[in-house]
């Protein structure tokens, strides 16, 4: 039977969110809990959830040190979507932790820059035990091959919605969701790094990873490329290895 990529689009909402709820429910939890960035991954994730748990969907805005659109267009989402929102910022806080660790040499822009998601999933988890609910992860498929998240920061979730489409494919399920086109149109960012866009930062475009994930021919530079990171951060996918004694002690 032929199934057009509107009705599948609408098919996969259904199912996706069914499967939230069921997920939170077998936890006996209430609802959940999502940072929202004004991007579009968090976006379609609190809006899968919204259409299952109406009243018990939280959506928690942490600027820190962002630009002001990032607020903004999470903000235009949650009103859109009439989500509820928190909203609280981490900049004094993120100064006061980086103001007590020493800054050596070898201190990294990226390992500053690391501490404002774990920050961020601290507050979300607070607000999971607090309220009931279960923390929803935003990563998609191209990240999550990739490593493309921070390690226990926005890759710490209690469950993974979106995790098995690619990027592109989250941007059917935003139309379907009917997403503000604002957030559709603006270009991926971790948002931790001022300026940095994820496909400067990653060295090839989301199309040309989705090219790669269908088969299809891509140059032999970016295919390297993108093995490279799924070998190096394929640690961010397991659980930590378990040192494991060849006799036991007693
Ligand atoms: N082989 C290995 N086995 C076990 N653990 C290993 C390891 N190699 C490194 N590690 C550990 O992992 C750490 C490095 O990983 P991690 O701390 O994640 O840091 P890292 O991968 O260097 O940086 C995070 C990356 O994710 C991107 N990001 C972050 C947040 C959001 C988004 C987004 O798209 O929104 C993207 C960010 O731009 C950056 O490229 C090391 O410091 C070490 O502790
Ligand atoms: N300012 C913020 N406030 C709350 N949560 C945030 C903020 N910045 C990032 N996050 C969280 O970190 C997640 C990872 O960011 P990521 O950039 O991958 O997703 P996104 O911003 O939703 O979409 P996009 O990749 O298109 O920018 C976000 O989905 C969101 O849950
Ligand atoms: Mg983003």
């Amino acid at each position: 039977m032929y199934v057009d990529t509107h009705s599948k689009a609408e098919m996969m909402v259904e199912s996706v969110s069914d499967w939230i709820k069921q997920q939170v429910e077998e936890a006996g939890c209430k609802g959940t809990v999502t940072g929202l960035s004004g991007g579009i991954d968090s976006a379609v994730v609190a809006a899968l959830s919204k259409r299952v748990f109406p009243e018990d969907t939280l959506g928690v805005i942490m600027p820190c040190y962002s630009e002001p659109r990032d607020e903004e267009d999470a903000l235009l989402f949650a009103e859109h979507h009439n989500i509820n929102v928190k909203n609280l910022d981490l900049s004094e806080t993120y100064d006061s932790m980086v103001g007590k660790l020493d800054d050596t040499e070898s201190t990294s822009k990226m390992a500053l820059a690391n501490i404002k998601p774990r920050l961020r999933m601290t507050v979300l988890y607070y607000y999971a035990q607090t309220y009931k609910y279960l923390v929803l992860g935003t990563s998609n498929k191209s990240e999550l091959i990739l490593g493309y998240f921070t390690k226990y920061g926005d890759g710490a979730a209690d469950l993974l919605p979106i995790a098995t489409f690619t990027k592109m494919e989250v941007y059917a399920l935003a139309r379907q969701l009917e997403i503000p086109e604002r957030l559709i149109k603006r270009p991926p960012t971790a948002g931790i790094i001022s300026g940095q866009t994820d496909e400067d930062e990653m060295g090839f475009t989301y199309d040309e990873l989705e090219k790669y994930f269908k088969g299809e021919q891509i140059s032999k530079d970016v295919k390297n490329k993108i093995e490279r990171l799924e070998r190096i951060n394929a640690h961010k996918r397991s659980m930590p290895p378990i040192y494991t004694p060849k006799e036991s002690l007693n």
